[in-house]
């Protein structure tokens, strides 16, 4: 009973700090018009790359973004958007988003370090507290989506950022033709759909491969199940990106892709889903 009482005082600082933090961030995100979180069920299919290029795709349009990779461990949108060197900074406002390629506002843990393969040993509760702090000390500022990168699955990171953004637009499911298995896609659907957050639909990465001498369709990946998997979950295939030799190249030449490769298979495909997705959310607006 002592131990009780003793631990008391402390206990209620922690909550009260996090429930300060967690208000903190839905302030300081009250400006930003449509905040959208991309997962998957699987590693490696793609998610930071569609995150990032969808931010440059909607950025070329002419709105504001603001990216989070909040894949703590993982961190790699400063690599595929080429910010090499850069880093977040304070000001009296609170951290500074880095500024990266068409102005959009990058906020990411290797942003943090000194150098970008020093590894992040976090457990799960530090993990969740350094997303809430992210989504509550930066100076977020004005913006017309915030999209957020997220680690392969569903644990902490995820759960942290339904917890903390009540107002989620909604998800993306990004998954490959490889692990098109129903169970893997369900089980990220469920996380959305249990969790209240719009389903926006299926991204299908790496689904093809298209000849650029011939024109042939290969399905290096297998073979592209991804309307039928829409369906089944009753929802909509935003998109189909297929398999691009030139994202490796722009990686290689530390350029980013949708910039260098506007007119390229892969880029015309996010640039679709850019549009799908602001037309979206400008039907939404006029109901
Ligand atoms: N359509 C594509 N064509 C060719 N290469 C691609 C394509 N999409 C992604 N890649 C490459 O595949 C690799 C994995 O992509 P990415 O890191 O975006 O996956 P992820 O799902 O975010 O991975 P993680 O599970 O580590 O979070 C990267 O090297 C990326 O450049």
């Amino acid at each position: 009973m002592s131990q009780n009482t003793s631990q008391a005082p402390t206990q209620q600082r922690t909550f009260t700090s996090i429930y300060k933090l967690m208000n903190d961030a839905r302030e300081r995100l009250s400006k930003t018009k449509h905040k959208i979180m991309v997962l998957s069920g699987k590693g490696g299919v793609g998610k930071t790359f569609v995150s990032a290029m969808l931010s440059l795709a909607l950025a070329s349009e002419g709105y504001r973004i603001a990216l989070l990779d909040a894949d703590i461990h993982g961190s790699s949108i400063p690599t595929v958007l080429a910010m090499h060197g850069m880093r977040l900074y304070a000001s009296a406002n609170g951290i500074e988003p880095t500024p990266g390629p068409l102005g959009i506002k990058v906020v990411a843990t290797n942003l943090m370090l000194d150098s970008p393969d020093t590894p992040i040993i976090w457990r799960g509760p530090l993990k969740s507290k350094a997303i809430t702090e992210f989504l509550a000390k930066v100076n977020w500022g004005e913006n017309d989506f915030l999209i957020i990168d997220l680690p392969p699955g569903t644990g902490d990171e995820a759960i942290t950022i339904v917890q903390t953004i009540k107002d989620l637009d909604g998800a993306i499911i990004v998954t490959a033709p490889s692990v098109l298995s129903e169970v893997i896609v369900a089980k990220a659907i469920n996380f959305v759909v249990n969790n209240n957050v719009r389903l926006l639909g299926i991204v299908e990465n790496m689904s093809y491969f298209k000849c650029p001498k011939c024109g042939s369709i290969y399905y290096v990946l297998g073979k592209s199940t991804g309307e039928e998997l829409a369906k089944k979950f009753n929802t909509e295939l935003l998109a189909k990106i297929p398999l691009d030799p030139y994202i490796g190249e722009a990686l290689d030449k530390g350029v980013p892709y949708y910039i260098e490769y506007p007119d390229a298979e892969a880029a015309k495909a996010i640039k679709e889903l850019a549009r799908k997705l602001i037309n979206t959310f400008q039907e939404n607006a006029s109901e």
